[in-house]
């Protein structure tokens, strides 16, 4: 072990609980690993970064956690634009946990290793002449990652991507490696299903497949008021999946619907304007309005009507395999704050947020002034209807007795940096959406949920949830900072876990996203051991959260220690290209 590598040492009794396990089931980690989003949004710098390539190696990293008392955060591609996957602990990625395991053509289901990305998920399906029965606009993600947030497409005729997960297996915070499924532990399945990484590392998933097809897309621009007048009369039920792009400022809209085709593959018609030109003219466009900000609904005329056309009816269409025909380029880095409605409530959320935007805010009934507000288009319009596997996660984001809505904000970060209209758009935005009861996309950009607001729209599903995470995880081991935030009741209500990780520090990043360090609820092993040495038998005393305060005089130490690295260069090199740093020890 190469302390010199790393200013953070392990401590001495890392080396020891090492040497107590098998020494011949490897330990994959690095010391110098910068963790950051897909949108580069949150930076984090694990104290370990594990790579386990086979599941005694998984259940190996958990339990020299647990006896190293350590956190355990797992990543999947950090496509999560949050905090939730941001830890100063130990990070767990599955990539090298990826294969395909086993193939029922007859039953169309696959099992693999959860580390699989979606897009490779489905390459090994076409193989065998399948194909994952919905996406969303990316295939990029884990498919325990994508699972673990509630990913969803756009369709009335399909839920989460969760709900083609036949069976899963999970090791949970005591090194067992569980399969779970509608009749094997029917509660630990309905609550790994939308996990947030809170429960353990799914290890494996039985995905239900459908045979392979091709799909025809069409994409049409429209005035808003066409779309509004066909919300009940076919507009989401003409075609398998639809979904709407809704552009505030020139009131229209772009729906775009597709549904399962065997006519010959076609690209769609060439549009000079659609590749590298539209890319980059509208990202220099984007941030020119981070200076001119009224300049945003000339940018939405101009861009999409160069790229949907500016006359109303003009249309597109193509051909293409349904695993790559869903996939969309979502352009570039953004915040994404996405909520779950009733389908019936999507006509007068559109249209007051739309006023809103407009600088009717009495009209639009939404209490925030728009005054002097910009935002950046379009607001992705899809859909969702209710689950029907019969087996519902927890916390499901769609409604289980009416079609969803899911309506996303996207604000996008030119070059990386911050929109300057983020925090009253979305305060605004999540006024309105909150009034029509909805529900936050676990992974996104939301920033006025807690506890009680979420009981308020989970109910007892939420209490479900958080007695099964607590039962298979007593010590907190996989909870963080966003869960307190989120899912978790305030500390006075739920003490703090042992090992449950505090967000200490938050500091803006001169090139753009935050750093963000936590610290749990005792001292690295370097300094007094709070749970031996005070002896505080429950969880979470005021005294050990006392201590999280100490933590933070702590922290900023930290910070002011790491500040020269987190600013250096080599630092700047790391984030840039994401590298994991050195690999100090391969088998251990
Ligand atoms: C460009 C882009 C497009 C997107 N498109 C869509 C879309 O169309 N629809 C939609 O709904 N969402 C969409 N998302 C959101 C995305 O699907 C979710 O953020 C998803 O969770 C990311 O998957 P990931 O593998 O990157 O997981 P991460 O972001 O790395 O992790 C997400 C959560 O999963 C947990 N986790 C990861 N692996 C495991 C494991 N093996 N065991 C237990 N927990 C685990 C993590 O701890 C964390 O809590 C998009 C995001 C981006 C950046
Ligand atoms: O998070 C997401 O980002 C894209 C929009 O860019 C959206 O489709 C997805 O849910």
């Amino acid at each position: 072990m190469t302390a010199a590598s790393n200013p953070l040492d392990m401590p001495a009794r890392f080396a020891i609980e090492l040497e107590k396990l098998d020494p011949d089931v490897a330990f994959r980690a690095s010391l110098s690993h910068v963790h950051h989003t897909w949108a580069r949004t949150f930076h984090s710098r694990p104290e370990l970064y594990i790579r386990p390539q086979t599941l005694q190696e998984i259940q190996k990293v958990v339990t020299l956690a647990r006896r190293m008392r350590r956190r355990v955060v797992t990543v999947g591609c950090g496509h999560s634009p949050s905090d939730l996957t941001c830890t100063s602990a130990w990070m767990v990625n599955l990539d090298d946990y990826n294969k395909v395991l086993k193939v029922d053509r007859e039953r169309k289901t696959m099992t693999v290793e959860a580390g699989i990305r979606m897009h490779n998920l489905n390459l090994a399906a076409k193989e065998h002449g399948l194909t994952m029965p919905s996406l969303g606009s990316i295939d990029d993600q884990s498919i325990a990652g994508a699972i673990a947030t509630a990913t969803h497409g756009s369709s009335l005729s399909h839920g989460l991507i969760s709900e083609s997960i036949v069976s899963l297996r999970i090791v949970l915070s005591n090194g067992q490696s569980v399969k779970c499924s509608p009749t094997q532990s029917p509660d630990l399945f309905r609550a790994a299903l939308v996990s947030l990484g809170a429960l353990g590392i799914i290890v494996e998933v039985e995905y239900q497949l459908r045979e392979h097809s091709d799909i025809e897309w069409v994409q049409t621009i429209l005035p808003i008021e066409d779309v509004l007048a066909k919300w009940e009369n076919g507009l989401w039920t003409s075609d398998e999946f639809v979904r709407v792009w809704w552009l505030p400022y020139m009131r229209r809209a772009i729906v775009w619907r597709a549904s399962a085709s065997t006519k010959p593959l076609r690209k769609p018609e060439y549009n000079w304007y659609g590749g590298a030109m539209g890319y980059h003219s509208y990202h220099i466009l984007l941030w020119i309005s981070q200076y001119v900000p009224r300049v945003l609904p000339w940018v939405e005329w101009f861009v999409f009507g160069m790229q949907y056309g500016f006359k109303d009816g003009y249309t597109m269409s193509a051909v293409e395999e349904q695993r790559t025909g869903l996939l969309m380029n979502c352009l570039y880095s953004q915040f994404v704050n996405e909520w779950s409605i009733p389908l019936s409530k999507g006509p007068e959320a559109l249209t007051r947020l739309t006023n809103w935007l407009h600088g009717d805010e009495r009209g639009s009934a939404i209490p925030f002034s728009p005054k002097g507000l910009y935002v950046h288009s379009p607001i992705e319009v899809r859909v969702a209807r209710p689950n029907a596997s019969g087996t519902r996660p927890y916390l499901d984001t769609s409604f289980a007795d009416t079609p969803s809505l899911y309506l996303n904000a996207t604000l996008y970060r030119p070059y990386g940096q911050n929109p300057p209209c983020r925090e009253r758009y979305y305060e605004a935005f999540e006024h309105l959406m909150k009034e029509m009861g909805g529900r936050p996309h676990w992974a996104k950009n939301f920033q006025s949920v807690d506890h009680r607001y979420l009981s308020s729209v989970y109910d007892t599903d939420l209490d479900d949830f958080l007695r099964v995470r607590n039962e298979v995880d007593p010590d907190g081991m996989f909870l963080g900072a966003w869960h307190r935030r989120t899912i978790l009741p305030p500390r006075s209500e739920l003490p703090i876990f042992p090992l449950e990780e505090k967000e200490v520090v938050r500091r803006d990043r001169s090139t753009g996203g935050a750093d963000w360090i936590g610290q749990q609820a005792r001292w690295w092993d370097g300094g007094e051991d709070v749970f031996e040495k005070k002896d505080i038998t429950e969880t979470g005393s005021e005294e050990s959260f006392d201590l999280m305060a100490g933590a933070e005089a702590e922290a900023s130490i930290l910070l002011e220690s790491l500040k020269d690295e987190l600013d250096s260069p080599e630092f700047e090199r790391r984030v840039r290209e994401g590298s994991s740093g050195d690999q100090v020890f391969e088998k251990m």
